[in-house]
């Protein structure tokens, strides 16, 4: 009886769900095996019928064979073919990266001398070519982190060609790469680093850095399951929508003011702001926002983009900026 209250008290400060539909009948033995089993999430009847769905889905199927981390990559690639955003060499900041499909995008269309920032509040495992800062972009500390980052051209990214083919190999690099141990590679970039830190001191910098700046976050919900996966290979992913729609609308429209007012902050003239969030609220207001700042608004929703119950629109903003 004793170790059935210590068990049950464990999983009630852990997995409030569990303790609901597992603790109250059954036996200590039992609830321990449950918990060593979260597979039992997939079994419920919306998780099959999620993973249905995910196999009806050619989105989810190009998704998988491309290697990405997600089906949302599938949309930023429909929105770039529409819109041309991407070029090689771009600097791109991903708002709200995790899992990191729209990332792993971003370095592809911008390769190989492009760099892709991403910042997320949950950790993820950064994507193959980019770099990632964890952190609530809302913070302005994180902000100003990130700054500091854009503000050094050189900082995240490739200073030499990354050898692919022959042909490649042998127009640039390939001696110097090849001479160079991993090591030396890393201590020129820490040099480098450390010797733009010591000229551009205290200072954020980072005004007319970056050619694009995306944004796909949405207002995180309180965590209640799902503990199981925070992991970096495998994050817990914050609950995206609550279900509420005004919640989530209003929730959606905070995020995308915070990242106009970053884009207005650091992007280049000419550059590209691509924001999702969800129509509905004040969402008319902030259109009216967008219009004051960019010179093309333009509003689409990629042919992969799943109907719910409220449109969500994914908006690409053109530039030049206003003067
Ligand atoms: C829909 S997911 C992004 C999916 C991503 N574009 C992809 O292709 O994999 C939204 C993300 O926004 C992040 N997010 C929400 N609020 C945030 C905040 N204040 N700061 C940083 N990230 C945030 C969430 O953690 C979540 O990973």
């Amino acid at each position: 009886m004793r170790s059935q209250r210590i068990i049950r008290n464990i999983c009630s400060a852990v997995i409030p769900s569990l303790r609901r539909r597992v603790i109250e009948h059954a036996p200590a033995a039992s609830i321990a095996a449950s918990l060593s089993q979260p597979v039992r999430y997939a079994t419920s009847s919306s998780s099959k019928r999620w993973l249905e769905r995910q196999r009806n889905d050619y989105a989810a199927k190009q998704a998988e064979l491309k290697g990405l981390r997600s089906r949302a990559g599938i949309k930023l690639e429909e929105i770039n073919t529409k819109h041309n955003i991407f070029q090689s060499g771009q600097t791109v900041v991903d708002l709200g990266y995790a899992p990191g499909s729209w990332t792993q995008i971003a370095v592809e269309k911008t390769a190989p001398y492009g760099r892709v920032l991403g910042v997320d509040i949950i950790p993820a495992l950064p994507p193959k070519g980019a770099s990632t800062m964890q952190g609530n972009f809302t913070d302005l500390r994180v902000q100003a982190e990130m700054k500091r980052f854009l503000a050094n051209p050189r900082r995240g990214r490739l200073l030499r060609p990354q050898v692919t083919t022959e042909e490649e190999g042998a127009v640039k690099g390939e001696v110097e790469v090849a001479s160079q141990t991993y090591i030396e590679q890393e201590r020129a970039m820490m040099k480098d680093e450390e010797e733009w830190a010591a000229k551009a001191g205290d200072t954020e910098g980072g005004e007319n850095s970056v050619d694009v700046v995306l944004s796909d976050m949405l207002e995180p919900f309180p965590m209640v399951e799902g503990l199981s996966k925070m992991s970096l290979s495998k994050p817990y992913r914050l609950m995206a929508t609550s279900g509420h729609t005004l919640r989530d609308q209003v929730g959606s429209i905070k995020l995308c003011n915070s990242a106009l007012a970053f884009s207005i902050d650091v992007l280049k003239p000419g550059g590209s702001f691509v924001c999702k969030f969800y129509m509905g609220g004040d969402s008319k207001l902030l259109m009216e926002k967008f219009k004051q700042v960019y010179n093309k608004v333009s509003i689409t929703k990629p042919k992969s983009s799943r109907s719910v119950c409220y449109p969500s629109l994914v908006l690409l903003f053109l530039t030049p900026l206003e003067p």
